[in-house]
């Protein structure tokens, strides 16, 4: 078998009628050839001593055909090659011993045709019988000539380089210790006859140059590889084996010296010399185990054989020599360097290999494949089509706008219909997300100073500025102008910037007389017997927005130029200047809770009472039932029983309506109490928007909240003299409104709100009507 682990070594005899059989012998089994020499055998040696050697080798092929080296040495490793493995025939010996006979044989004769023709014919009669494999045979054919390398079958018209046989050739190692020698075509063979036409292809042009270079063909080293790629048919991936067999025609192994005389000759002897001086040397190296390096880059020869002697490779060597006497010298320097030779590991492996074309191609089929399982399973569900392909940029676009719609909640479903279009909804998202983010921060940028917390001497100097800051330090007026933040926004947050309200006393002449509004409400409450259930609760809540809890700094009472937050005022204006108006308002919730609890008992025993006035009366015709049974006739004989029972009816009755009345009073006490509690919050808020315009804004530039205070002097057109009358003019009205807005925030009280301003811009509009003309003011 060609699986051993060493190079196995073949000697063939070049056949001879002068066979020196005093010299040379072989034991029966045909394995080992002993030489018996005197030393004087060789005409330059004087003495007579006997030298004797023992060669065991792989085989001997002494007058064996063509046919038996091939059977012998060759047929198992083309078989290996087309396992997979990698196999190297090399023919080594003396000029003439018979090498190219061996190799390529007598190529005008068909029954002494050599290796290469016969592997061929092997080759291709295999993969014929090999059905389950589809396997693709190629060709390359050089020669080593003066360390220089050279195509054979470069002047072939599909030789992709088109180079001629000069185009040098330099060999390239994979990472995987492979050898590719770029530059060399390969070439396609079909069938053996394709390929036996590279052969001689190769032949002729060796002939061409060894004529045109004047060269001995057998000075130059040639190298015929059959390329086998191999593919399972039955296994359906992109794994394939890629295997070759070498069959290396070596050049004449004698020495220099015995040869040529000549310039030329001498170069090239020189260079056999070299080269298979270093095949030895690196045949040396690869036997020796304890050796990491082989010197296979000092030749061509071995450099472009470094995958094809030992490692991997199947090696084998036919060592051709001459069986006369007269070449016994050179015949037991051939058999010493096959010795060595033998020696050489050999660890078989085939090497898988993966086609990147093919597997993509392997998986462009099972995709198609499994796109028709899906239109096959959609159909079979009675599914729309739907297409498994990339989104389109439109697709894509469309998607982008679902989502921002569904963001918007403008929709609440966004159509998708596979796994591709989820993923593209996700990737929209993050991108809308990412939008968001960045302008809601370039919002920011664009209207906020933001400060850092850390940086008190900043915060200090906005301060000082009058410009309001948050408890972490951030700048709270917008960038169009500084002014005071509402109260909504600022509901429950302290405040370090403002000074107090009692700094400055409220001079507003719009303010109305407490004492009017004072008797007004009073009397209200003094009216106030009846209260009703629901309204209180928006009541309550009014309250609770405009407070706030709301603190003063002490530390920036001192600055009265700076204007107080809105709560912070308004806490402090119920305390003082509104104390009355906020007492009275306090007293009229109080009022109102009292009158819904007796709402709550009166409805309650009104209930009961219809409940007894029901079972009275049933009770009552019950009895009156029993009297017209009896079959009383003249005059009406009533019962102590049923005397009472229509007592207690009329009495019950009595209550009842009583209660009733009550209750409908109650009711509507209520419904007026909760009216004036309303107008009470109103007038708080409208006095001490006031007071808090007239105290502080000023000298503030004139925004919305001065809407009250005319200056006098000032360049304001005509109609603003409006202004002196409150709620005097639509402008006005509508300050008065977003000032109403953001101090109360029940939904409920904003639209009593609105509607009761109507009506009161209504009567404003009949006074303005019905008062002098302005200029007789
Ligand atoms: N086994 C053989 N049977 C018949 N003829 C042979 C045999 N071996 C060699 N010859 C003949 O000997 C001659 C020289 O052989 P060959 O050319 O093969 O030698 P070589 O070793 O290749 O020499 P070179 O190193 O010059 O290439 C050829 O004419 C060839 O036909």
């Amino acid at each position: 078998s060609t699986n051993k682990k060493r190079v196995k070594v073949f000697v063939r005899f070049r056949p001879t009628p002068n066979f020196s059989h005093d010299n040379i012998s072989f034991d029966k089994d045909g394995k080992v050839i002993s030489i018996h020499a005197r030393k004087n055998v060789t005409a330059d040696v004087v003495n007579n001593q006997m030298l004797n050697w023992s060669f065991k080798v792989d085989g001997i092929l002494h007058n064996a055909s063509q046919d038996q080296v091939y059977d012998t040495v060759v047929s198992d490793m083309t078989l290996n090659t087309l396992e997979g493995f990698n196999n190297t025939l090399l023919a080594y010996g003396q000029t003439g011993a018979g090498k190219t006979f061996s190799i390529t044989g007598a190529t005008e004769n068909y029954k002494h045709r050599g290796i290469i023709p016969r592997a061929i014919a092997h080759v291709f009669r295999s993969v014929e019988e090999r059905t389950d494999h589809a396997v693709q045979i190629q060709i390359s054919y050089f020669e080593i000539y003066n360390e220089t390398m050279f195509d054979l079958l470069a002047t072939l018209p599909e030789s992709e380089s088109a180079a001629t046989y000069d185009n040098k050739l330099t060999i390239v190692e994979g990472d995987d210790g492979s050898v590719c020698i770029k530059g060399l075509s390969v070439h396609q063979a079909n069938n053996e006859g394709e390929a036996l036409n590279l052969l001689f292809e190769g032949e002729t042009n060796r002939a061409i140059a060894s004529h045109a270079l004047n060269k001995n063909s057998s000075r130059s080293h040639c190298i015929f590889t059959i390329h086998v790629k191999s593919k399972s048919r039955t296994e359906s991936n992109a794994k394939y084996i890629h295997s070759k067999l070498n069959l290396v025609d070596l050049a004449g192994s004698e020495r220099i010296g015995k040869t040529g005389s000549d310039g030329l000759i001498k170069k090239e002897a020189m260079y056999i010399n070299k080269s298979l001086t270093f095949l030895e040397q690196t045949v040396i190296a690869l036997a020796d185990k304890g050796r990491d390096h082989i010197p296979f880059r000092q030749t061509k020869l071995t450099h472009a054989l470094k995958d094809s002697i030992g490692g991997k490779c199947c090696t084998t060597m036919i060592a051709n020599v001459y069986g006369e006497a007269a070449q016994l010298e050179e015949t037991v320097s051939t058999l010493r360097f096959a010795l060595r030779m033998m020696r050489i590991p050999v660890q078989p492996a085939i090497t898988e290999q993966y086609d990147p074309w093919l597997l993509v191609h392997e998986l462009e089929k099972e995709i198609a494949h499994l796109k028709q399982e899906l239109e096959m399973n959609n159909t079979l569900a009675n599914r729309a089509q739907i297409s498994y392909d990339a989104l389109s940029e439109n697709q894509l676009a469309d998607i982008n706008k679902q989502v921002r719609l569904y963001l918007q909640g403008k929709t609440t479903e966004i159509d998708v219909r596979n796994l591709r279009q989820i993923n593209a909804v996700f990737d929209q998202f993050r991108g809308v997300i990412t939008e968001m983010e960045q302008d809601i921060k370039e919002g920011f940028k664009s209207k906020f100073v933001l400060l850092d917390k850390s940086d008190s001497d900043a915060i200090l100097a906005l301060q000082k500025a009058g410009l309001p800051l948050d408890e972490d330090g951030n700048y709270l007026g917008s960038s169009d102008g500084p002014h005071p933040t509402s109260p909504k926004r600022r509901s429950g947050k302290k405040s370090r910037a403002g000074g107090s309200p009692t700094q400055r006393a409220p001079t507003s002449p719009s303010l109305p007389a407490h004492g009017e509004h004072t008797k007004g409400i009073k009397s209200g409450v003094a009216q106030s017997q009846v209260a009703q259930t629901d309204g209180a609760e928006s009541t309550k809540k009014d309250e609770s927005s405009i407070s706030g809890d709301a603190l003063l700094d002490e530390k920036n009472q001192s600055r009265p130029s700076t204007p107080p937050p809105r709560p912070v005022a308004f806490e402090n204006f119920k305390k003082e200047q509104g104390a009355e108006i906020h007492r009275i308002l306090n007293e009229n919730k109080s009022h109102l809770q009292s009158k819904k609890q007796i709402v709550h008992n009166l409805a309650h025993a009104v209930n009961a009472t219809k409940h007894m006035i029901d079972g009275t009366r049933l009770a009552l015709e019950r009895k009156q039932n029993e009297r017209y049974e009896q079959g009383e006739r003249g005059d009406t004989v009533i019962d102590e029983e049923e005397f009472q029972l229509i007592t207690q009816l009329k009495n019950l009755k009595q209550t009842y309506r009583h209660d009733y009345d009550e209750l409908r009073n109650v009711k509507s006490e209520i419904e007026y109490c909760q009216k004036l509690v309303k107008q009470c919050t109103q007038r708080l808020v409208m006095e001490f928007d006031n007071w808090y315009n007239e105290s502080y804004m000023q000298g503030h530039g004139g925004n919305t909240l001065n809407w009250s205070i005319p200056k006098p002097g000032s360049q304001h057109p005509p109609r603003l003299q409006l202004t002196n009358l409150p709620l005097g003019s639509e402008d006005e009205q509508d300050k008065f409104q977003r000032l109403q807005e953001r101090m109360v925030e029940d939904q409920e009280e904003m639209s009593f709100q609105n509607a009761r301003m109507r009506v009161q811009r209504r009567k404003v509009n009949e006074h303005a009507m019905n008062q002098p003309q302005p200029g007789r003011r």
